[in-house]
């Protein structure tokens, strides 16, 4: 089975990948471009998402919506965060809004 473990090994590897040579590694390339190279990709990645779905084809969109966690997981690690910090916001999240609910069912 497939987890979110694959996302911390990830971020493992892009934060590791700070350190790195530009030469040894696409990311490590990146990260040397900036974060304006980063966003454009970022943008890139976005677009061709959209043109995937409104393609209607299933594996093809599943690769884009790939492509764009991996460059914004770059864009994360460039800012010194990992996907652990959206994971805690996404928990966090769901924590609001199972008290929203519990409040909705609360009799006045
Ligand atoms: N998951 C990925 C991943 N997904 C996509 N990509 C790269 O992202 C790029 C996507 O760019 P495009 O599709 O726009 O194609 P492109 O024309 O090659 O891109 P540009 O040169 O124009 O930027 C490709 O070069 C892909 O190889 C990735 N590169 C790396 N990883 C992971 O990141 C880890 C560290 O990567 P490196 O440090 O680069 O080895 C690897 O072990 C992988 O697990």
């Amino acid at each position: 089975m497939i987890s979110a473990e694959i996302l911390e090994r990830l971020s493992q590897t892009l934060a590791e990948r700070r350190q790195a040579d530009p030469s040894s590694s696409y990311v490590a390339k990146l990260y040397s471009k900036g974060q304006e190279a980063i966003l454009k990709k970022v943008g890139e990645e976005a677009v061709e998402t959209i043109m995937a779905a409104k393609d209607g084809d299933k594996l093809h969109l599943v690769r884009e919506v790939a492509d764009l966690w991996f460059h914004t997981l770059v864009l994360l690690a460039h800012e010194g965060l990992s996907s652990e910090d959206v994971l805690a916001e996404l928990a966090r999240r769901e924590g609001i809004s199972g008290i929203e609910e519990k409040a909705a069912r609360k009799p006045a």
